[in-house]
């Protein structure tokens, strides 16, 4: 490692990130015009199975928002508030952006680090929980993408971190704030992307709950959610985005379904809390704000949803902590990672059995 870029780890003027030479903030990227759609729809889909209807109602969902998701520019806001947050820290590492699936690519970011001289990297992902499609992909493809130039090693899952779960009970404060109905006849949804049910219980490492890691973590975060930001109120999780054939199972319910039984419960108001995403996108702004809002006013519910984590303050200081914890790590240091009452903080390495790729088991994966 060159001394330029990184000061021994002893020495006075050593990085808080050191050995770390530079940190990468890995998004999923996502379409920034019309052309961009079915380019980016591919790539996604590559491979995957998912029939051609569902790709032309995803491609209408896009077009809906002028063939943009918003998740670029809320990544980007999360680029500029967790380099000010390290900077604030004392780190002088650059933070770079790289996304799985569309421009700037991480196939073009890690390479083009190891050619500035960096060596090893530091990957913190906008994806909270163990799962293969959430977890273990993005460490194929930083694998994928790192080839044998440099060594990337990458933040724990991070949802059980009282800083996320800090920032999603503001969240749902606020929008209860907003609901006229009493709390007795509101209900707090949830909700996350639905995966194959097969794909969830190889979620995490072993040994896992039958139901496995994915779903046991998303209750963990929405029962401590619930417990302090709505006492009172009575919550589900429910699902939503599912794609892939029908005949295959994929974790239920889907949220407009849960609506409907709700309504049909009694009742009258719902917040919709979208604890599996860290920032709008388009399964937030489509399939929430637009189509199970629809549901809910069909249904005569009051609706109101939940702000996702974005940049709230409690949140970029978990993704700097655990930064900063993973680097301690790296240096060989003891750790005592911060975690909610009664959950599971997330490994750092994870086991060969961890989130398994069902279907091309041993792709190579940081
Ligand atoms: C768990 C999970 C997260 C949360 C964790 C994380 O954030 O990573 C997530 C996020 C996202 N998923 C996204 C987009 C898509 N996901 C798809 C397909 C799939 N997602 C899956 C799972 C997840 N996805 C799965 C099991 C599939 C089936 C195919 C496969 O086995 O891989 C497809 C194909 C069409 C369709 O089937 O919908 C698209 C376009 C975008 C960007 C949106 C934007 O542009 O704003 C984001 C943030
Ligand atoms: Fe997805």
């Amino acid at each position: 490692m060159s001394e330029a870029l990184s000061p021994a780890p002893d020495s006075p003027t050593a990085d808080p990130l050191a050995p770390y030479d530079a940190v990468v903030l890995v998004s999923f990227g996502g379409p920034d015009g019309p052309d961009d759609v079915l380019p980016f729809l591919r790539r996604v889909t590559a491979g995957r199975g998912i029939p051609d209807e569902r790709l032309a109602e995803v491609g209408e969902h896009y077009a809906l928002f002028g063939g943009r998701s918003p998740i670029n520019a809320r990544t980007d806001e999360l680029l500029t508030a967790l380099r000010s947050e390290l900077a604030g820290r004392g780190s002088a590492l650059p933070v770079v952006l790289g996304n799985r699936n569309w421009h700037p690519l991480l196939d073009d970011v890690l390479p083009a680090l190891a050619r500035d001289g960096h060596r090893r990297v530091l990957a913190v992902t906008t994806s909270a929980y163990p799962s293969w499609s959430s977890c273990r992909q993005y460490r194929e493809n930083l694998a994928a993408a790192a080839g044998d130039a440099l060594i990337v090693e990458r933040v724990r899952n991070y949802a059980t971190h009282p800083g996320f779960v800090a920032a999603n009970v503001a969240a749902v404060r606020r929008a209860l704030a907003g609901i006229a109905t009493p709390p007795e006849a509101t209900r707090l949804l949830f909700v996350t992307h639905s995966i194959p049910d097969a794909m969830a219980r190889a979620a995490g490492p072993q040994p896992r709950p039958a139901e496995g890691g994915y779903v046991a973590w998303h209750r963990a975060v929405a029962g401590a959610v619930a417990a302090e930001a709505a006492p009172g109120v009575g919550w589900d999780l429910a699902y939503c985005s599912r794609s892939g054939p029908p005949q295959q199972p994929w974790l239920e319910p889907d949220i407009n379904d849960q609506l409907a039984k709700l309504a049909a419960d009694g009742v009258r108001a719902v917040v919709v809390a979208p604890i599996g995403f860290v920032s709008d996108h388009m399964e937030v702004v489509y399939d929430l704000d637009h189509e199970a809002a629809a549901t809910a006013d069909d249904l005569g519910l009051e609706f109101a949803r939940a702000a996702t984590a974005g940049t709230d303050p409690a949140f970029v200081a978990a993704l700097a902590d655990i930064a900063l914890e993973r680097a301690a790590l790296a240096r060989g240091e003891a750790v005592e990672p911060a975690v909610i009452e009664g959950a599971e903080a997330g490994r750092v390495v994870c086991p060969e059995s961890c989130c398994v790729n069902l279907r091309h088991p041993g792709t190579p994966a940081i």
